[in-house]
């Protein structure tokens, strides 16, 4: 018996145990180096004239025998001489296959050679380990190979323990059979999945679908054998037939203008579980400095899970067309996660057991451009499409707005220009942008309300003397949009101001003026009402804005009524904690309540102002949509009044 070398023994050891930590993965080390192999005999027959064979006939074939519990992966490549063997399967982290790629790169320009096809030959082995995956299913590993050309075949066959032997066998042609033999199930660990047609098929579609020859397999199907005579019932039989089970072209490598949309929309459905076609597709080819393709699609509607913690974002990574991982994450910023597709670049710097990438460098500098790509399709979807980005939006708007208000603002130079919003004015979905546009000179705010839905706000008092004043509102009724325009603060220089916050801007110096002289002036009656209020504001005042309503609940702080209540619910019993928001009860002097609370104030009638107070702020925070202390008490006051 030939031992391995010592190192190799280590080697094998931490290779079986620790640098992969998925199994299954065995079956695409055995096809990758199946598919090097065909690719390196390919390669031959376009640079050597001696070398005749068909593209058409070479093949990967993967077999399996339940009872014999083996799995068998063959390929009709350019095979293994006893010297090949010995040296490619005796020292682990020996590489042919990349020392084939290295060599082929310095010596054989395609041009010159005048091979148009060159590209089309795309090595996958570089690090001369993957084949000993093998040993984590298998107890023993037989591999039977011809190399092209010779008449010799040669068995190489270990336990992988001590070594290997190496001894004379038989095989037809070319190529090489890869035999593993299961290990025995234990309590814990099955391996009877790797003996099936089903448990194989699964793990050649998940890995190996666009490996660039086909894989074949033997697998049973059923059929309807008809009636022969009369009264018969028909019956049905079993028989089996050679399969080519991946589906090879990968999709993203093939230039846009040659798939149809129909493609696009069934690639999509198998490989992303989706029932509906896409909202967007699109394709990017690079070339240069980083080689790769991505092909990414926006789903037409949110995934079940997508506003779920459990939902991972990602694309789909490829090296050489061989599934490296299902979600890269790194691949998506968080607010475009909902995009779902596939990078795949054979450039990128693997580690040993392909699941995870070394230098991610390339990676972010792919992402980087993926994300441009994404935003610039974004854009088109809006202006092309608009009816169509609104629904886009519906589904995923929430996300970009949380991406802005979760990176603190500094995600909004990326898609605060993709954000949509409703016009109070022009009682439409409009952009930023659009909001600004329409808005009259000088207003240098974006005006926004926060509250429950849509027709709350577009009746709140503060919203209508806004758009009285002849400025828009951006109505928001989803919880994040405050958040967001919070964690923004302006856009594009231009300062987001919340329509309950203090101070918006819209006052004359001369009506300011008026309203503190009258706040004074009535200050015995508002130090009664703030008493009666003790907990709830923080003052009362004369209001410069309110139009129609008695009264209205404005915010000192940059802390709306609304986000409270949203942090409150989100917070639970933490938010005992939570300093209290300061309130403002703003009176509009022009209200014939006010009349009635001076009048009550100076016949010295406490009780009156303090009822009244107290029906004021409640009647102001349902306006403002928000829950009232205590409404039976709030409706008994009520009922009173009508007595
Ligand atoms: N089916 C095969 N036909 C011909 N040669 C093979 C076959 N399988 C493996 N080899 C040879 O054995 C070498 C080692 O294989 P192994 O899978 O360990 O590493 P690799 O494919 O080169 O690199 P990686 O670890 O990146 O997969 C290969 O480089 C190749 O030369």
């Amino acid at each position: 018996m030939r031992k391995f070398k010592t190192e190799s023994k280590k080697l094998l050891d931490l290779m079986i145990n620790s640098i992969y930590t998925n199994r299954e993965i065995f079956l695409r080390e055995l096809i990758s180096n199946a598919s090097d192999a065909v690719d390196k005999l390919y390669f031959r027959s376009l640079v050597d004239e001696t070398v005749s064979i068909n593209r058409a006939d070479l093949a990967i074939t993967v077999a399996f025998d339940g009872n014999g519990r083996t799995v068998t992966v063959s390929d009709n490549g350019i095979g293994m001489s006893k010297d090949d063997l010995d040296k490619n399967l005796g020292t682990i982290a020996h590489s042919d296959s990349f020392e084939f790629k290295a060599d082929q790169a310095k010596n054989t320009p395609g041009e010159e050679k005048g091979l148009d096809d060159m590209t089309d030959v795309d090595i996958i082995g570089q690090f001369g380990v993957g084949f000993y995956s093998a040993f984590m299913v298998g107890k023993k590993v037989q591999v039977v190979s011809k190399a092209y050309g010779s008449d010799e075949g040669w068995m190489w066959e270990s336990d992988g323990v001590d070594g290997y032997d190496l001894k004379p066998a038989q095989r037809e042609t070319h190529g090489t059979d890869v035999i593993v033999y299961l290990k025995d199930n234990t309590d814990d660990e099955s391996y009877d999945t790797f003996a099936t047609e089903m448990g194989l098929k699964n793990l050649i579609k998940r890995y190996s679908n666009y490996v660039r020859y086909p894989i074949q397999m033997e697998v049973t199907k059923t059929r309807q054998i008809e009636a022969e005579e009369e009264g018969e019932t028909p019956h049905w039989e079993n028989y089996t037939e050679v399969e080519t089970v991946n589906s090879m072209i990968p999709i993203w490598k093939r230039k846009g203008a040659e798939v149809s949309q129909e493609e696009y929309d069934e690639f999509y459905k198998t490989d992303f579980h989706d029932y509906e076609a896409p909202a967007r597709t699109f394709s990017v080819h690079a070339e240069g400095a980083l080689t790769y393709d991505a092909l990414m699609f926006v789903p037409a509607h949110a995934a079940y899970d997508y506003y779920t913690r459990d939902f991972k974002k990602g694309l789909a990574l490829y090296s050489a067309n061989v599934l490296i991982m299902d979600k890269c994450e790194e691949l998506l910023p968080d607010y475009f996660s909902f995009v779902r597709g596939v990078v795949d670049s054979a450039d990128l710097t693997l580690n040993i057991s392909r699941e995870t990438l070394q230098h991610n460098s390339q990676l972010r500098a792919i992402a980087r451009r993926l994300e441009k790509k994404i935003k610039a399709d974004l854009v088109a979807y809006r202006t092309d499409d608009r009816e169509g980005y609104e629904k886009f939006f519906e589904n995923f708007g929430r996300n970009m707005k949380y991406g802005i208000y979760s990176s603190y603002g500094a995600a909004k130079g990326a898609v605060a220009d993709l954000l949509l919003f409703y016009s109070a004015q022009q009682q439409k979905l409009v952009t930023l942008d659009e909001y600004l546009e329409a808005a009259p000179e000088g207003q240098n705010a974006i005006y926004y309300a926060v509250g429950s839905s849509l027709e709350h706000l577009a009746k709140m008092p503060i919203v209508t003397t806004v758009l009285a004043k002849g400025h828009d509102v951006l109505l928001c009724p989803d919880e994040v949009d405050e958040f967001c325009f919070m964690a923004m603060m302006d856009y594009n220089e231009t300062p987001l101001k919340n329509v309950s916050s203090e101070d918006l801007g819209l006052t004359t110096e001369e009506e300011k003026k008026e309203a503190e002289e009258a706040t004074e002036k009535n200050a015995g009656l508002f130090d009664a009402m703030t008493d009666a209020l003790a907990g709830k504001v923080e003052k009362v005042v004369v209001s410069t804005r309110v139009s129609d309503a008695p009264a209205v609940l404005t915010c000192e702080g940059p802390v709306s009524l609304q986000m409270a209540a949203t942090m409150k619910a989100q917070m639970g019993d933490a938010a005992e904690g939570m300093p209290p928001i300061p309130v403002v009860l703003e009176m509009n002097p022009k209200h014939v309540v006010f009349e009635v609370l001076q009048k009550a104030q100076a016949a010295g009638d406490t009780d009156k102002v303090a009822s009244y107070a107290s029906i004021l702020y409640d009647q102001a925070m349902l306006v403002e949509g928000l829950p009232i202390d205590d409404p039976v008490a709030f409706a008994q006051k009520v009922a009173d009044l009508m007595k």
